[in-house]
């Protein structure tokens, strides 16, 4: 073993999840993003080895086998078990027997990008070396009508921070529109992307910061025509479709009592923790001069101070996706943490 960094100082690993459904175009994209000329070290891990088609050749017995692919870059087949590959990804990183910067993640088709995500942040040590920047979801045009009445299909796109649509050479403006349109309401955070034979520019697929804390309420909500409901909307209107999946996003201009929120936020993920797929918000605290951000998944959350407000506009943007949202819940909870202030 060379002498390891110790691992304060080493930044942690960018990593990106990429689901999408089988046949999605995740293999197509991977190898555009591993053949472009960036000069990034990128090490793959796929979980369905033989069928992603990038060397057949290369299954080993062991359960993690990382080889060299074109470019410097690395793969490894994890025979399904995620947290032991990354694990040997580090060891082998630290041992000087790997050279890498970045890490992408191909889920299977029929993987739930939700516990994929969670390994990143339940244990301490993949904590401490990995940060996942963000989980991009492939949708296919030609298909996803229909793939999108499965749960499994909805969840891939409810936990996304961007969406990839391929084929758009195959379906006519109308189709692209109204999947645009059932995608949004699915998921309203994440923006829309065409991705042609998996042709994306770069900047589009790295750097999301999409698990950061960071507190700047407009960035928190993709550029959508649909404008966020106010905390204080009496009984809206229940948003119907059929989606189980959706998104809610709330907005006030009232500061939130800190004791009345996280009373709040603690019973909604006891109550409805495993049906949030993501959330984030950044809020503006009573009596503070910094906001306050949160994001997190299912049950695990993480929250932090950011910078002061200085002069811009102080107000509070929160969003939720999730299935089968407790919306009226939520809207309330949100609401009681401001009128516990007024009084
Ligand atoms: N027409 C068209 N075909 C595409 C596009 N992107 C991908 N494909 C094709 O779609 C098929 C499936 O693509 P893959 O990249 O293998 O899909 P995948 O998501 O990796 O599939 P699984 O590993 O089975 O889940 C391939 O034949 C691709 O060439 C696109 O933008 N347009």
């Amino acid at each position: 073993m060379t002498d390891p960094t110790p691992d304060s100082l080493v930044p942690p690993i960018p990593v990106t999840l990429l689901s999408g459904a089988l046949g999605a175009g995740k293999t197509t994209l991977l190898r555009e993003l591993l053949d472009a000329r960036h000069g990034l070290k990128i090490a793959v891990i796929e979980n369905e080895f033989a069928a992603s088609g990038i060397d057949d050749q290369l299954l080993g017995d062991t359960p993690v086998t990382v080889v060299a692919l074109a470019d410097g870059c690395i793969c490894c087949s994890i025979g399904g078990d995620l947290t032991r590959a990354l694990v040997v990804l580090l060891e082998r990183l630290d041992a000087g027997e790997l050279d890498f910067e970045r890490l992408v993640i191909e889920c299977s088709g029929m993987a739930d990008p939700g516990p994929i995500a969670q390994a990143f942040f339940a244990e301490e040590q993949l904590r401490d070396r990995y940060q996942l920047d963000g989980i991009l979801t492939l949708v296919d045009a030609v298909h996803a009508e229909r793939q999108l009445d499965r749960p499994l299909a909805q969840a891939q796109v409810g936990f996304a921070d961007k969406l990839l649509v391929t084929k758009r050479d195959q379906v006519d403006d109308a189709r692209l529109e109204a999947l645009c349109a059932r995608l949004a309401r699915i998921n309203r955070r994440a923006p829309i992307v065409l991705a042609d034979h998996g042709k994306v520019p770069l900047t589009e697929l790295i750097e999301l910061r999409g698990f950061h804390l960071e507190g700047d309420p407009d960035a928190l909500v993709a550029a959508s025509l649909i404008p966020p409901t106010t905390l204080f909307t009496p009984s809206p209107t229940p948003h119907r479709h059929d989606d189980a999946i959706s998104t809610l996003i709330l907005e006030s201009i009232y500061p939130l009592d800190i004791d009345a929120l996280s009373e709040f936020m603690n019973e909604l993920l006891e109550e409805h923790g495993n049906r949030l797929l993501r959330y984030k918000g950044v809020l503006d605290i009573e009596g503070e001069p910094r906001r306050l951000v949160f994001q997190g998944v299912f049950r695990l959350y993480g929250f932090d101070w950011d910078r002061e407000w200085g002069s811009e506009p102080r107000k509070s943007v929160v969003v939720f996706i999730g299935e089968h949202l407790p919306e009226e819940r939520i809207r309330q909870g949100f609401a009681r943490a401001t009128e516990r202030r007024i009084g």
